[in-house]
C-alpha cells in the first residue's frame, strides 16, 4: 500500500533515472498527447465503474487515474506543491 505523495516519489525517481521497462518513462516519452488521452479514458473509466460496477473495482479505476494524473504533472514539470497550494 502507497499514499500519493509516495506514488509521486516513485514515479519522479523513476523520471529521474529512467530504468529499463518503466512503464512510466514510457508515458513520460510518449509526450503529453498521449498522456492525456490516458487520463480521459481513466476518468471515463472511473465514471462507468461508479455507475455500474462494486465500490472496489471504482477504486481500482480511481488509482490508475491517479497515476495518470502524477504522469502528467511529472511531465509537465508540476510538483505536488503546485496542486495542493490550491486545494
Ligand atoms: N500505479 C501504477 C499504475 N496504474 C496504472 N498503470 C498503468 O496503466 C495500465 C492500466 O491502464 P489501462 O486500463 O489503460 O490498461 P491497458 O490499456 O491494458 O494498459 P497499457 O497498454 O496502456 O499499458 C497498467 O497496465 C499500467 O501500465 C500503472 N503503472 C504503474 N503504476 C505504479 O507506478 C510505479 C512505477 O511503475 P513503472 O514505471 O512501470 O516501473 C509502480 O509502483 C507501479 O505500481
Amino acid at each position: 500500500m502507497k499514499t500519493f505523495d509516495q506514488l509521486f516519489a516513485e514515479l519522479a525517481e523513476r523520471q529521474r533515472l529512467r530504468p529499463d521497462g518503466s512503464g512510466t518513462v514510457a508515458a513520460l516519452d510518449a509526450g503529453v498527447h498521449a498522456q492525456g488521452k490516458k487520463v480521459v479514458e481513466e476518468a471515463a473509466e472511473v465514471w462507468l465503474a461508479a455507475e455500474h460496477e462494486s465500490a472496489e473495482r471504482t477504486a481500482e479505476e480511481i488509482s490508475q487515474l491517479l497515476y495518470r494524473v502524477q504522469v502528467i504533472m511529472l511531465g509537465k514539470g508540476i510538483g505536488l506543491d503546485d496542486v495542493y497550494r490550491h486545494l
